[in-house]
């Protein structure tokens, strides 16, 4: 079999999109002194989709959310042409050979986003030639189906914040993630706001729910030093990404501080960047995302390393290329669940651009045994509301 074309698109969200207040987040904006927007880079309201053809007629679908404009580039400009022509199967060299060949720029960022989206859509296409999920091939089912965590929980008044944390419960959740809103800047009155939303949160679903803390790389070292002892009486199950992801002694420090387990990884990239974070001892959770880390290539290395440091695997976003990570080993034990809505960040937008995605039921979602590949399709129902660009 040979790879015959590569087409990308750029859909960028031009439909209605609920507005994300003043403290929705904390984020890495958040530190400079100009605040007037600094929600804007927290906005993913745009996807590039990679489609791969075969001289056999099977397309595979792959996704890059970062920066879709660039990703779009770099595929047609430098990954196309490593990949046109060869066999899906050869993956390993394909990776090696868009890897090695944008070393000098690529790496990290939106160069590996970019070669992520190739290697989701060829891993789909080899699915798709064995008529088997992709999860058979990266060593099968490890689990009945796989435990989510409702994700959301963005900074908002407080009851509503409660109304949300119940419909999770109500829907079966055993877990779910809240958002810090507030960070260094803001002061003793920050500090007091973002404990007592976890109080708040932590009221309505008990001791005997996880409970996820993210602060986006909204905090800095010294306030995550003063923040960490006042939240562990709450009993988080991990605080998620308390400094910027290029901070991995700050990472090792803040983790080697508490009982509460430093989580992180949605902003690295291959398993030298894990490797690192794991030698560190600087997260007790990894949170890679496969469409960034990658692809499923890598994902799949850094499974395999993080087993043998038994730290858990819980990759970020969730979505069927994590999910069959996810369902084919025994370091990954959770998933993480975009609830479906309006969009507002962007976390949602993959629902209306993807159909195929497993639906929780009481919180845990589950894989098909005999649907090949990974299972998406283009939901075409909602292209009108796209700005598509070829
Ligand atoms: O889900 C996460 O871990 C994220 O970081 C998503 C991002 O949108 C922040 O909420
Ligand atoms: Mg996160």
């Amino acid at each position: 079999m040979k790879i015959t074309n590569v087409r990308t698109r750029v859909f960028e969200w031009k439909g209605h999109t609920v507005p994300a207040q003043p403290h929705f987040c904390s984020n890495a904006m958040d530190e400079l002194w100009d605040k007037s927007d600094s929600m804007g880079t927290f906005r993913f309201h745009g996807w590039t989709v990679v489609e791969i053809g075969t001289d056999n007629g099977i397309v595979g679908l792959g996704n890059v959310a970062l920066a879709p404009r660039i990703a779009k580039a770099i595929i047609d400009q430098y990954l196309a042409p490593l990949v046109i022509g060869q066999d899906p199967f050869d993956y390993e060299y394909l990776w090696q050979r868009m890897y090695r060949s944008t070393h000098a720029w690529g790496r990290k960022g939106i160069g590996m986003a970019a070669i992520s989206g190739v290697d989701i859509a060829l891993w789909d296409i080899m699915g798709k030639a064995v008529n088997k999920p992709v999860f058979k091939l990266l060593g099968g089912r490890t689990k009945e189906k796989i435990p989510c965590y409702a994700s959301k929980l963005y900074r908002t008044d407080l009851n509503s914040m409660q109304e949300e944390a119940q419909s999770y419960l109500d829907q079966g959740f055993q877990a779910m993630k809240m958002r810090f809103g507030y960070g260094p800047k803001d002061g003793p009155a920050g500090m007091r706001e973002n404990l007592n939303s976890v109080a708040a949160v932590r009221e309505v679903i008990g001791d005997d729910i996880d409970l996820m803390l993210e602060c986006y790389m909204g905090w800095n070292l010294e306030y995550a030093k003063r923040m960490l002892p006042r939240l562990e009486r709450f009993q988080p199950r991990w605080l998620e990404e308390p400094v910027l992801a290029d901070d991995i002694d700050g990472y090792a420090e803040l983790n080697r501080l508490t009982s509460i387990p430093i989580s992180g990884g949605e902003h690295e990239f291959t398993s030298y960047g894990f490797r690192q974070l794991l030698e560190k001892r600087a997260v007790s959770v990894i949170q890679y995302d496969t469409n960034r880390v990658g692809g499923i290539t890598a994902a799949h290395k850094i499974n395999a390393i993080a087993e043998s440091f038994s730290v858990p695997v819980i990759p970020h976003a969730g979505q069927m290329h994590n999910y069959h990570l996810t369902m084919s080993t025994l370091a990954s034990p959770m998933s993480e669940f975009f609830p479906v809505h309006d969009v507002e960040i962007g976390n949602e937008l993959f629902y209306y651009l993807f159909e195929g995605d497993p639906e929780p039921v009481n919180g845990f979602i589950d894989l098909d045994d005999n649907t090949p590949g990974l299972g998406l399709k283009l939901n075409e129902r909602y292209f009108d509301q796209f700005n598509i660009t070829e």
